[in-house]
C-alpha cells in the first residue's frame, strides 16, 4: 500500500534549525520513501492520496515519560504532594486495578495520544501484557517498562513480569513495541535490587527508563540514606553505563551535571514540565542540559498528574518555563523545544535509527496540523506557530508505521465513545473509598 501527502508545509525536523519545506510525501508500507520532491509515476500510482493544503507535516510526537493506564485516575486526586499523593491516592487505587482496567486505561491514553499528534510513547506501568495489547490494538509506537519497587512480597512475580515482556512483546506489532527495563526510582530501589534489575537489562541488551530527582523529598531521602545526591547514588551503582532514560531530573546541582556530561551519557533526560509544575516540584535545569551537551526530550508523565497528554501543552510549558526561569526570551527557542518533541525524544528512546525526523528509509510516523485556524494565522513563522500557538486539537490526520490512526479527527482503529462510557464506570469502583 502506498499513501502520498500532497501540497504539505514538510518540517523534517532534520536540520539545526527548522526550515519548512513545500511539497509531497510519499509513504510506502510501513517507510517514508520520498519527502519534497515524489517522481511523478509514484504519484500515479500511489493507492491513497491526502491533499495537506494548508497543512504541516512533522514527525509524530515522541512522550518519552508516561503511565498510560493512569489515564483512569485522572482528576481522582489533585493538589497533593507527590508521595502523598502516590501513597494515600494512587498506589491504593492502583492496587484494585485489574489487567482488564490497564487494558482499557491504556486504550483511553492511546486515543488522546493519537488525536493529539503522538505516535510513540514511553510507558512505566504494571499489568504490561495488558499495556502491550493495548499499543497493539492502538497502532501506536511505544517502549514499554515493567515498573520495578522494592517491595518485601511479589518480588519473583515483578521479575517474571518484566522478563515476560521482553520474552513476549520486543519487537511485537511489526517491530511498533520495544521494551526496557524499568527501576521505578533511587528512592524505591536500593542497591542489591538496582543490581539484579540492570542483569536483566544486559541479558536483553535493552536501555533502562528511571524516575530521577523528580522532588526535594527524594534528594532529601537519599541523602539521609547513602550521603550522597540520587544522582551521585545512581553512578555509584553503575546506572549510568547502560543507555537510560531520566525522567523528570528536576533536582540536579551542577556536580550531577558533570556526571551526566562525562559519563557520555546515552539516553538522556526526558522532561516533564507540566506534570512538575501541578506537583509542584519545581524547574528543571533544562537550558544548563543543552548547554553540557545532554539529549532532553518530552514527556507528560502519567495522565494522573499531567493534566492532559497534549504533548503541544508540553511543548509550550518547556519552553516557558526556561524562559522565565533564566529570565532570558531567547532560551529554549521554538525549533528546539519542536526537536525536543520528535527528533531528541526519539534518540532518548533508542529509537532514532526509525523515527524522529521524516527521511526516506524512516517509519512513516507523520502527522498532519491543520493550520487554516484563526490562531495559526498569518503564517510568518511556522515553527514559532506550531510550537507556540498550536494545541492537540489542530492535529487532522496521524500515521503510525504507514498506518493512518486518525484522518479528519476521526479514530480509524479505536471505538472513542464506547472506550469513555466503559472507563466511568470502572473508574468509580476503583476509587470508591479511597
Ligand atoms: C510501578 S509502575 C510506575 C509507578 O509510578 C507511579 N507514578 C506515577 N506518577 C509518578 C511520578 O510523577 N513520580 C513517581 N512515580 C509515579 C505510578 O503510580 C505507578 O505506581
Ligand atoms: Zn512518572
Amino acid at each position: 500500500m502506498s499513501l502520498l501527502i500532497t501540497n504539505a508545509m514538510i518540517l523534517t525536523m532534520t536540520g539545526e534549525t527548522v526550515t519548512p519545506i513545500h511539497g509531497d510525501l510519499l509513504i510506502e508500507g510501513d517507510l517514508i520513501t520520498a519527502v519534497g520532491e515524489v517522481p511523478a509515476e509514484k504519484k500515479a500510482q500511489a493507492d491513497e492520496v491526502i491533499d495537506a493544503q494548508g497543512m504541516a507535516a512533522l514527525p509524530g510526537l515522541v512522550n518519552c515519560h508516561n503511565h498510560a493506564a493512569m489515564s483512569i485516575l485522572r482528576g481522582f486526586s489533585e493538589d497533593l504532594r507527590l508521595m502523598e499523593w502516590l501513597s494515600q491516592k494512587m498506589w491504593p487505587a492502583e492496587a484494585r486495578m485489574t489487567q482488564e482496567d490497564v487494558y482499557l486505561g491504556t486504550l483511553l491514553a492511546a486515543a488522546e495520544m493519537i488525536k493529539s499528534g503522538t505516535t510513540t510513547f514511553a510507558d512505566m506501568y504494571v499489568f504490561t501484557d495488558s499495556v502491550a495489547q493495548a499499543v497493539i490494538d492502538s497502532g501506536m509506537r511505544a517502549s514499554l517498562t515493567r515498573g520495578m519497587i522494592d517491595a518485601p512480597d511479589g518480588q519473583e512475580m515483578r521479575f517474571a513480569e518484566a522478563r515476560a515482556l521482553f520474552e513476549k512483546w520486543n519487537g511485537a506489532g511489526d517491530g511498533r513495541i520495544s521494551v526496557m527495563a524499568g527501576p521505578h526510582g533511587p528512592h524505591t530501589c536500593p542497591p542489591a535490587f538496582l543490581q539484579e534489575i540492570f542483569k536483566l537489562a544486559e541479558e536483553f541488551n535493552a536501555p533502562l527508563h528511571i524516575h530521577l530527582a523528580e522532588t526535594t523529598e527524594e534528594v532529601e531521602i537519599i541523602r539521609r540514606e547513602y550521603g550522597l545526591t540520587p544522582t551521585e547514588y545512581l553512578k555509584e551503582v553503575g546506572l549510568f553505563d547502560h543507555h537510560v532514560v531520566l525522567a523528570h531530573s528536576v533536582h540536579l546541582t551542577a556536580g550531577d551535571i558533570e556526571i551526566l556530561r562525562s559519563a557520555n551519557l546515552r539516553g538522556g533526560i526526558a522532561h516533564n514540565p507540566v506534570s512538575n509544575l501541578k506537583l509542584g516540584c519545581g524547574i528543571a535545569p533544562v537550558t544548563s542540559y543543552l548547554q553540557a551537551g545532554l539529549t532532553v526530550g518530552i514527556g507528560t508523565d502519567g495522565p494522573g498528574s499531567a493534566t492532559t497528554l497534549d504533548l503541544f501543552e508540553e511543548i509550550k510549558a518547556a519552553a516557558w518555563l526556561q524562559k522565565v526561569q533564566t529570565f532570558d526570551p531567547t532560551a529554549l527557542n521554538a525549533s528546539q523545544v519542536l526537536h525536543m518533541a520528535t527528533r531528541e525524544g526519539a534518540k532518548v528512546l533508542a529509537l532514532d535509527s526509525q523515527i524522529g525526523t521524516l527521511e526516506a528509509g524512516k517509519k512513516a510516523d507523520v502527522i498532519l496540523v491543520d493550520t487554516h485556524a484563526a490562531h495559526l494565522r498569518p503564517h510568518h513563522d511556522l515553527t514559532a506557530l506550531l510550537a507556540y500557538s498550536a494545541n492537540g486539537a489542530d492535529v487532522h490526520t496521524t500515521i503510525v508505521n504507514g498506518e493512518v490512526l486518525m484522518k479528519g479527527r476521526k479514530l480509524t482503529k479505536l471505538d472513542e465513545q464506547a472506550l469513555i462510557a466503559e472507563i466511568e464506570e470502572r473508574a468509580k469502583q476503583i476509587t470508591a473509598g479511597i
